[in-house]
């Protein structure tokens, strides 16, 4: 037998459900890999005889492998920041004063409006840097920091030559719908039709985007302008998705549930009824601690509820420099435990199968299983429990991507 790499000397979580056990764990484990792809996994005693000679084989030190991570939600290209707002909401105002006042997501959009694509493309590959340093190898970004056809295109553009430039994949998502563009403040549902007459239909003939979102709050679209953004997307056979129940309960995520939605996002105000819903749906719950967080005006998602209807958890950076400005997937899988009382394996499936569920590519990544892409990473933890538990202290040792060891950024 002869394989294109092995690991041995490694413990592996393989988030893989039909393995029993708390992170589908084998111990004392090896991997091998083939033409980009996990060929066998399972107990090292158990490796099947192979070519020493021909084969590069790798020590993991006793270490953990895990899968690839994925950050399933993130606005990671955008200009300019808004340290301002930060320090607004410091002496007392809301995230929805600033963005009434015609702040918020509308003073990014006017930093990216002015910025070109090769500034946008540094500032996007710096970001994704940082996470790969983290041992994340999938990125879902969103655009929406355009609400005009050319910015949103723009925008769309570098996330797709980050995604051909870098070894991480990256998903798009046509966020045009993010919030009501300036010139249309008094004519919202004109704002609607031309996300979806003129920004759609451009984004769809240049193949930028993997998936449509909308942002359902009474400060962005109400269900209806929502429902019409959602439906032409469905009709154009791209997955949906929805920022909903960030700050309030317009019933967004029943309407994504109706829809077919791939995942509901932030869903701080979601109540029995629509986890219900998604439940049913098969839509995954997005979780955004660093909003969470960082903006402090929400209130705890309803894990219990999500625990109790089986939804599927995702948990992800939501990186944007309004509501959370926090580069970190890590860092995420600390705050769903501390702060929304996850436990680390619940975490650590919302940053790798369930994350993956979210992107529709549960087939393809997610977990190490044999025929799925061979992107995981090496640890130097004794436990996966330590991905959540400390923070601060990479611990990513290596990382590998399509089957290939990946000389991480520095
Ligand atoms: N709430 C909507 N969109 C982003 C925030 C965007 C911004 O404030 O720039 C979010 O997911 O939190
Ligand atoms: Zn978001």
């Amino acid at each position: 037998m002869v394989w294109d790499q092995v690991w041995i000397d490694v413990n592996v979580a393989t988030m893989d459900p039909s393995i029993d056990g708390a992170y589908g764990a084998i111990h004392q484990a090896a991997i091998a890999v083939k033409d980009g792809k996990i060929a066998w996994v399972g107990p090292r005693n158990a490796l099947p005889e192979f070519d020493v000679l021909a084969t590069p084989v790798y020590r993991g030190k006793g270490g953990w492998i895990t899968p690839g991570l994925i950050d399933a939600h993130t606005h990671l290209v955008f200009a300019g920041n808004r340290a301002n707002e930060f320090e607004q909401r410091l002496q007392g105002a809301s995230y929805q004063d600033i963005a009434r006042a015609g702040g918020g997501i509308i003073s990014t959009v006017n930093a990216c409006r002015d910025a070109d694509e090769a500034e946008l493309f540094e500032l996007g590959r710096q970001r994704l840097n940082a996470l790969a340093r983290e041992g994340v190898t999938t990125v879902e970004i969103k655009s929406g920091y355009g609400l005009n056809t050319e910015t949103e295109l723009k925008l769309l553009r570098v996330a797709r030559e980050l995604g051909e430039h870098h070894h991480i994949d990256v998903s798009t998502t046509f966020l045009g719908a993010h919030a009501i563009a300036p010139e249309y403040k008094d004519d919202v549902d004109g704002y609607v039709d031309l996300v979806i007459n003129d920004m759609l239909p451009a984004v769809i003939a240049e193949n930028l985007a993997d998936a449509v979102d909308v942002f359902c709050e009474n400060i962005a679209f109400n269900l209806t302008q929502t429902e019409r953004v959602l439906s032409a997307a469905k009709q154009a056979g791209l997955q949906i998705k929805l920022h909903a129940e960030q700050l309030s309960n317009l019933g967004g995520s029943m309407l994504a549930a109706k829809l077919g939605a791939k995942s509901v996002d932030h869903i701080e105000f979601l109540d029995e009824a629509g986890v219900k819903a998604i439940s049913a749906s098969g839509t995954c719950a997005t979780l955004l601690p660093g909003a969470f967080y960082f903006l402090r005006e929400t209130q705890l998602p309803p894990i219990d509820l999500l625990r109790k209807y089986n939804v599927p958890m995702v948990v992800a950076s939501d990186f944007n420099p309004g509501s959370s400005p926090l580069c970190s997937t890590l860092l995420m899988l600390n705050m769903a435990c501390t702060l929304f009382r996850l436990t680390p394996e619940e975490a650590l499936q919302g940053v790798t199968l369930n994350a993956a569920k979210a992107l529709g590519l549960e087939l393809r990544i997610g977990s190490i299983t044999v025929g799925k892409q061979a992107d995981f990473c090496l640890w130097d933890i004794h436990t996966p429990a330590q991905l959540a538990y400390a923070f601060g202290v990479n611990p990513c040792q290596n990382v590998v991507k399509n089957g290939q060891v990946v000389a991480l950024p520095r």
